[in-house]
């Protein structure tokens, strides 16, 4: 690759998980004071933060050859990107965040229809004005600077079109959700020109691999065991794995180690069954990143 790759990060919401999520990856990003150019471990890469809702909008200009951002943003300035990959996870967890339409909790308000006539204030004004405009509803959408869910509670809007994640926010404020717009997650994207580009391409695809890897990897364990020849199939058994698990000999003994992958959260069931039916010696460790091909 003569050009060093041009990448934008998310500052922000997505910004620490999307720095840990590259350390996982292989890449230590490090962003040092007021910067917004942080530094990276690779020669052939050129970091810059950049506000999510601002991504896409740099991605298809080409400021940026390759980005993160959410779903929501690409799709409010409609922007002509290829996405790479869908990297699923938000501020706090590796699920989606979702879209959704709230009202005060006494409001009178049950459906969107209710909404016609009304205010409803947004961040993501030209979603929120295609969504109300495809059903025929009209309503006037105000932009909103943030803190939008206080705006119900204040009288400033009768709804807000408003991201959540954990519902936290939307139970702070007293609020009823009567509607999910969509849901969201973050995307690599690329610019058009770049992804033309073998050399980036090359490069774009190994980030991606790399990225899904470490994010595979997160909701995974592996787990090592030792078990008698005359238990190895009871216990094989309850292993669901991703493929068939590694059985290997011990040295002058009549029992087995057995290896495998698990989903991280079934762990706290499964290493009493396996207990119960002979394993010994369990071991449980953390997975940097889990390829398949
Ligand atoms: N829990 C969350 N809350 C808000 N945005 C989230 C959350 N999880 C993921 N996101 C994604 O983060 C992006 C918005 O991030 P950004 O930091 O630019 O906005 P913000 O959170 O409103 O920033 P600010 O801290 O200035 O309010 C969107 O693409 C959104 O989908
Ligand atoms: O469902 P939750 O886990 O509570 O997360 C969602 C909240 O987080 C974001 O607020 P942010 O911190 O961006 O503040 P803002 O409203 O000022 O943008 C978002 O705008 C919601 O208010
Ligand atoms: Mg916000």
């Amino acid at each position: 690759m003569n050009e060093q790759l041009k990448l934008g990060l998310p500052k922000g919401s997505l910004q620490e998980a999307t720095l840990a999520l590259f350390k996982k990856a292989g890449w230590n990003v490090s962003v040092s004071g007021r910067s917004y150019f942080p530094g990276i471990d690779d020669d052939t890469i050129t970091c810059a933060l950049c506000r999510a809702q601002e991504m896409a909008i740099n991605v298809e200009n080409g400021t940026l050859d390759v980005g993160l951002t959410g779903r929501d943003w690409i799709g409010e300035y409609q922007s002509d990107v290829h996405v790479v990959t869908d990297l699923v996870y938000s501020k706090v967890s590796a699920k989606p965040a979702r879209w959704v339409v709230a009202v005060a909790y006494d409001s009178p308000v049950k459906t969107l229809e209710d909404l016609q006539g009304k205010t409803v204030s947004t961040e993501l004004v030209g979603v929120t004005k295609r969504f109300f405009a495809e059903r025929g509803i009209d309503v006037k959408v105000k932009f909103s600077w943030g803190a939008t869910e206080a705006k119900v509670v204040s009288g400033l809007a009768d709804a807000i079109v408003e991201i959540t994640e954990t519902e936290s926010t939307i139970k702070a404020h007293g609020l009823r959700v009567i509607h999910e717009l969509m849901q969201t997650n973050t995307q690599l994207i690329a610019n058009r020109d770049a992804w033309a580009d073998p050399a980036k391409r090359e490069k774009i695809e190994e980030m991606a691999m790399l990225l899904k890897g470490a994010l595979v990897a997160g909701q995974l364990v592996g787990l090592k065991l030792n078990v008698s020849k005359a238990n190895v199939e009871k216990v094989v058994g309850l292993l669901p794995s991703l493929h068939a698990p590694t059985v290997a000999h011990l040295y002058q003994s009549d029992w087995l180690s057995v290896e495998t992958v698990v989903d991280s959260g079934a762990v706290r069931d499964l290493i009493p069954c396996l207990l119960k039916e002979g394993a010994e010696g369990i071991i449980e460790y953390p997975l940097n990143k889990v390829i398949n091909k």
